[in-house]
């Protein structure tokens, strides 16, 4: 999709490319970020669909809350109980207190006649408003502890997800999307409880209604229904031009975020990439800013429509009193009970409708949380594989004709590939970009299950382990790896086996990153990072470094390096190497690396082209039989030995 003027220019923003390129530029860039299956999806998602479901989401998160802070669930409920309770006490005693005013008789009598339930009323109001600072307060502490579950919840379902899972298009957006839902949950508690204190004061006005004169309470219902789907649907416009732009304003958060913080900051600068993302962001924003605004627009029409609607239904409603008391069907004083009640009845249904149209919308955000969990629980390890467990630390890793295909992809990654490797044993797998090392890799750690064919560990399937148990004899050092805000020790052991310095120390011997101890400052325990204050930024080699320590550090029977050594300075990676045979002694490793002198130390060598083995051997014999090894090996040689 992108044009070819898109490709010549400069893509500053204010070029003289002219407002049709601009425009073809800002569509290119929506097409780029769309996020198609969300926007069918969300389209499909009716008013009617969304009724059924929001008692489930309203419990769901009732139970969410009870659970996180049971004192201040029920204290909620007790209060909206409460104040139901009193607004329809209240609304009784103004009725008939107004009721008894302006009935014949003596004025004393009828101001005697009324003061208990003006008593009533005050103490009502009063005790309404205490009730209304008590929910304050509850919200208060319920909604941040009610938001972090619901965000830990999503966390935990998409850790005991399949990586394979995490690895589908599309699933960034699924995240977002739901982790909005995650921080709107709150907001269904809220909604649910405004909607139902409505209610509660509705259904005290609704009581007066009916004993006043029947027909009045279903008028007003009826009346209130065009306003409803009006304010219903203005909320699914907004909320469907959310779900239209998600892709969009993904990528406005990840730009800002690579544009202002440190880890992009000098690409920012010396590649000039600045203006030429801030010009993108402009216009991704301009997109997003006009979707939002259409739908602004189109809500906004839609709400008038309803309050116009309402307002002519109103005029129905109190204009059929009118003729009531016109009529002689009501008498007056049973007239002036009415006026009041009628008054308190809408102000419920509009804050019925309100509430309810805003629970509507946030029920479709708490959907799309749910959808992710469902989707999460739904391809949970627990469900495709088995709780196999191993009664050692396996001896040996095998694969047995492999093949992967990542979902989505329009060819298999690997096809046909089998290799063991026992522990004492180092095998070596190298092969051009692309080739599939990586996957290999991942497979053979039972990260990824084989699409065919089977990898198995003592004879044990990974497919049929529990894989928790089966990573505790792993360590890897993935290509990229992690850098975290945690302290060295933290970043280096996550919590687990011995944390004390004695064998975190041992680890960062092996690693060489005892070198960059005396430079911390505070030796273990300092925070690897400068994000925050007291913290320090280490080198890329330095982290590396610390990588490297995390794996050593686990004791794992079978220990995957890809690329380890990448960023490591000479002396760092001699170290490295003439380290691993000792380190094999008591594990198996696979050595993924371009670097093609370093696998002289592997036991075997295999080769691999477009996702196939295509040689193995032992070094001496794959530099000296013609092939792909060869081939690369030389190239390599030469290079440095034209540096040289
Ligand atoms: N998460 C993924 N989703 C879809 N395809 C993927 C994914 N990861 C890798 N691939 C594809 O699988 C193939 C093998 O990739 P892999 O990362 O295993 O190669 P590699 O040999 O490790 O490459 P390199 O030397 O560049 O690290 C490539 O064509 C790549 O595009």
């Amino acid at each position: 999709m992108t044009s070819a003027s898109t490709q010549d220019q400069p893509d500053t923003g204010t070029s003289e490319a002219g407002a049709p390129d601009e425009t073809s530029r800002a569509q290119d860039e929506e097409f780029l970020y769309r996020d198609e299956s969300r926007h069918q999806a969300g389209a499909q998602l009716t008013t009617g669909t969304m009724a059924r479901r929001l008692p489930a989401l309203v419990l769901r998160s009732l139970k969410m809350a009870w659970q996180v802070d049971r004192g201040a669930t029920a204290g909620l409920l007790a209060c909206q109980i409460g104040t139901g309770v009193l607004a329809a006490l209240g609304l009784l005693a103004v009725t008939g207190s107004i009721t008894a005013l302006i009935s014949s008789g003596d004025i004393t009598e009828r101001l005697w006649e009324a003061a208990p339930q003006l008593a009533v009323v005050a103490a009502a109001t009063g005790l309404r408003a205490l009730l209304g600072i008590t929910v304050t307060w509850l919200t208060g502490r319920l909604r941040p502890v009610l938001a972090r579950a619901a965000e830990l919840t999503m966390i935990e379902a998409a850790l005991g997800a399949e990586l394979a899972a995490n690895n589908k298009p599309g699933y960034n957006d699924f995240y977002d999307i739901a982790d909005r839902g995650a921080q709107v949950t709150p907001d269904l508690v809220d909604e649910a409880q405004d909607v139902l204190a409505a209610t509660a004061t509705l259904a005290a006005g609704a009581t007066v209604l009916a004993v006043l004169h029947p027909v009045l309470l279903p008028l007003l219902l009826l009346a209130c229904l065009p306003q409803a789907a009006a304010y219903v649907r203005a909320a699914r416009v907004v909320y469907l031009a959310g779900l239209e732009t998600s892709g969009r304003r993904r990528m406005l958060h990840k730009l800002r975020w690579h544009m202002a913080y440190m880890e992009s900051s000098e690409e920012m600068r010396a590649c000039l990439a600045g203006p030429f993302l801030t010009a993108r962001y402009r216009r991704l924003a301009a997109s997003v800013n006009a979707a939002e605004r259409k739908a602004a627009n189109t809500g906004a029409w839609m709400g008038l429509a309803g309050a116009v609607a309402g307002g002519v239904a109103a005029a129905a409603v109190w204009a059929a009193l009118l003729w009531l008391l016109a009529s002689g069907r009501m008498s007056l004083a049973a007239g002036g009970g009415a006026v009041f009640a009628l008054q308190t009845a809408t102000g419920s249904v509009r804050g019925i409708i309100n509430g309810g149209a805003r629970l509507v919308r946030t029920g479709w955000y708490v959907q799309d949380w749910q959808n992710f969990l469902d989707n999460a629980h739904g391809q949970a390890m627990t469900a495709s594989r088995g709780t196999k467990m191993l009664s050692a630390p396996p001896e040996r890793f095998e694969v047995r004709d492999v093949t992967y295909r990542y979902d989505g992809a329009p060819k298999d990654s690997l096809s046909g590939v089998s290799l063991q490797v026992r522990r004492g044993e180092i095998i070596a797998l190298v092969g051009e970009n692309g080739s599939g090392k990586s996957t290999l890799s991942r497979l053979i750690c039972g990260l990824l299950l084989p699409t065919a064919g089977e990898v198995a560990w003592d004879h044990v399937a990974t497919a049929e382990m529990d894989p928790w148990e089966a990573w505790k004899h792993v360590a890897l050092v993935p290509q990229k790896y992690t850098y975290l805000p945690l302290s060295m020790r933290d970043n280096i052991t996550f919590g687990q086996g011995d944390t004390a310095d004695a064998a975190v120390l041992a680890a960062c011997e092996a690693s060489g990153a005892t070198d960059m101890l005396p430079h911390l400052r505070s030796g273990l325990d300092t925070l690897l990072t400068s994000e925050w204050f007291g913290g320090q930024q280490l080198s890329g080699g330095q982290w590396q470094r610390v990588v490297l320590t995390r794996a050593f550090h686990r004791q794992a029977a079978l220990l995957v390096m890809d690329e380890p050594t990448a960023a490591l300075d000479a002396r760092a990676e001699h170290r490295i190497f003439t380290g691993l045979r000792d380190l094999a002694k008591d594990r198996a490793i696979l050595l993924i690396t371009h670097r093609l002198a370093n696998v002289a130390i592997a036991d075997k060598i295999i080769v691999l082209d477009q996702g196939r083995i295509v040689q193995e051997g032992s070094y001496e014999e794959l530099t000296r039989e013609p092939g792909l090894f060869r081939s690369l090996w030389e190239l390599q040689q030469r290079t440095t030995g034209e540096a040289a």
